[in-house]
């Protein structure tokens, strides 16, 4: 069912700008909860101008996402990038910001791998300069007497979605494969039909290598002078993956000095590729093409639908399914995960007042059921609890972890599956510079949240906006007297609970209040006989 339109719930509809070409498609499903603005080939000064205005921004890959640009962003919520690579967008000050970025890793795969394989038939083939010269009237067939790929050795470097798809294409022509990836077993290259072999011998056995890996400070410029010049003087290039993999400098060189047998470019260091480039000045040995890896109409129909989605749920206040800067936290397990965030959340957020200042050190114990689950989103939830008092709404999923570790908090997460009181509880144990807190919280009936031990003392109350917490002797009157204090400044008790450890020893109270504690009355409740402690908190 789709959501229902903003209009018509009466709330002010978001506000999407669309900054690269992007199909009606996509547009259709931001339109259904977003006022969509359409602004491409936007200069970066102007798109700094207009963003505050914007709570989601669409693009392709023409659009570089800086960090002045997401940092002017101050109402962005989700950056969503209609295809695969997010190398245009700075991703850390995105998180930072606490905004989503989300891609569509498989709706352009076929189109990119099919490209590529379009690239090395028509270099092998002389397809391009063939058929200028017929267009220019010639029939010239000698001079573009080409190769056969069949027999030949391809090797793909990065074995991920695209290069497995080039794998099996280039296999059912007959070519032999090696691949490169160091992130990949050999028993899946071995699937994919592929010798995983290391990059040296990779590009000096190759007929054709292709490239399908991200571009990183690792894979950046290498296919460099060094590594051309390991190649077969037959060998042929093809990048349709990322500009600046290739050191297109060196490139042009080896081509210029036969050092090798022809390239097929699609992606450039910078782009649009430069008038000057020397890779324009050669001749039938190189193919050019503008970015075209994901140019096809099903790519362009299926990266829109997958992104607007996407942006649109954020919009809606629900998870993305494909968000490449929270990892781990996938819309399926989030589902099933979500009442522990919530638990999570809470206690991450009472710990840190009852600590009162700041927080060096947090250990998070999963127990019981929950220490079978996976840890990464509880963890994110408590830290997001946690953070919340100092920062407020401008603490996220997507930026507790960073904001946690710029804060210097040390976290440390232990399991232990023999706790078995109730299903599955989190327990949380706070250090910091006023002192150290631990709380334990659980989930009754699988939804609803409950506190059930303070400072080592076991209770069991429902957290609620307002509480009190007093450690105290457990001695007759103390509850009484509290009960009167809070009376007579007219605060109402909701319900009231005492843990102790033993009859007439140290003791927590629990008030769960209508109201909050006016100014003055904590100190009132500390001038009390027998109250060693006393905190107030606001979830
Ligand atoms: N030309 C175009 O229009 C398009 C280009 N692309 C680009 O194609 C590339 C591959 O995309 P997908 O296959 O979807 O990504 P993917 O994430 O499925 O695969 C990438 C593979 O590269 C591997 N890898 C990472 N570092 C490596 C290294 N140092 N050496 C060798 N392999 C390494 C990874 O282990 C992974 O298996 C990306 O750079 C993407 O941006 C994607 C779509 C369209
Ligand atoms: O948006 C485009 O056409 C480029 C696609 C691309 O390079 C990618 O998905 O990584």
């Amino acid at each position: 069912m789709n959501p229902l339109p903003l209009q018509f719930i009466g709330l002010t509809m978001p506000k999407v700008l669309v900054s690269d070409p992007i199909d009606q498609v996509g547009l259709d499903i931001l339109s259904q909860v977003a006022q969509v603005d359409v602004k491409t080939g936007l200069p970066a000064e102007e798109l700094v101008k207009i963003i505050p205005e914007y709570d989601a921004l669409m693009i392709r890959s023409g659009t570089r996402v800086t960090k002045e640009i997401i940092e002017a962003g101050t109402h962005l919520k989700i950056i969503g990038r209609a295809g695969v690579g997010v190398d245009n967008v700075d991703v850390p000050a995105a998180t930072r910001q606490g905004i989503v970025v989300v891609n569509s890793p498989q709706g352009n795969t076929i189109a990119a791998a099919e490209h590529a394989i379009a690239m090395m038939l028509a270099l092998s083939r002389h397809i391009p300069e063939a058929n200028v010269s017929v267009k220019n009237g010639q029939w010239n067939r000698k001079q573009f007497i080409g190769v056969e790929v069949y027999k030949k050795t391809l090797g793909i470097v990065g074995l991920g979605k695209i290069g497995s798809h080039v794998a099996a294409a280039a296999k059912a022509m007959g070519m032999k494969l090696l691949a490169y990836d160091p992130f990949i077993s050999q028993d899946r290259a071995e699937q994919l039909g592929c010798r995983l072999v290391d990059l040296d011998l990779l590009i000096r056995e190759s007929d054709y290598i292709s490239l399908h890996m991200p571009k990183t400070e690792e894979t950046y410029h290498l296919i460099n002078a060094e590594a051309l010049a390991q190649m077969k003087p037959t060998a042929r290039i093809i990048n349709c993956a990322r500009g600046g993999i290739v050191d297109e400098v060196a490139l042009a060189e080896a081509l210029k000095s036969d050092q090798i047998a022809g390239a097929a470019v699609d992606v450039y260091e910078n782009e649009p590729l430069e008038e000057n480039s020397p890779l324009r000045e050669l001749g039938q040995k190189v193919i050019l093409t503008p970015h075209l890896g994901a140019s096809t109409e099903e790519a362009q129909v299926n990266v829109a639908i997958d992104v607007a989605e996407q942006i649109r749920d954020v919009l809606l206040g629900l998870p993305a399914r494909s968000a490449v800067n929270i990892p781990g936290l996938y819309p399926d397990a989030l589902e099933q995960l979500k009442p522990y965030l919530q638990l999570a959340e809470t206690l991450g957020n009472l710990v840190s007042q009852l600590v009162g200042g700041r927080v060096d050190f947090l250990d998070i114990r999963l127990q019981g059921d929950l220490a079978n689950r996976d840890s990464k989103p509880v963890v994110v939830a408590a830290l997001k609890g946690l953070l919340s008092q100092a920062l407020r709404e401008r603490v996220n999923y997507v930026n507790a972890t960073i904001e946690a570790k710029e804060r210097g908090i040390r976290v440390i997460e232990t399991r232990d599956a023999s706790v078995c009181d109730y299903t599955g509880s989190l327990h949380l144990e706070a250090k910091g510079s006023l002192g150290t807190h631990s709380v334990t919280g659980a989930l009754l009936g699988d939804r609803e949240i409950r506190v059930t031990n303070i400072d080592d003392f076991p209770i069991n109350v429902p957290p609620t906006r307002y509480m009190l917490f007093t450690l105290h002797r457990d001695m007759p009157g103390i509850i009484g007297k509290i009960g009167s204090l809070l009376g007579s400044f007219n605060v109402n008790i909701a319900s009231m609970q005492v843990g102790r450890k033993i009859v007439r020893g140290e003791a927590v109270m629990v008030l769960s209040l209508d109201d909050p504690l006016p100014d003055g009355l904590l100190s009132e409740i500390m001038k009390v006989a027998g109250i060693r402690d006393a905190y107030t908190v606001t979830l």
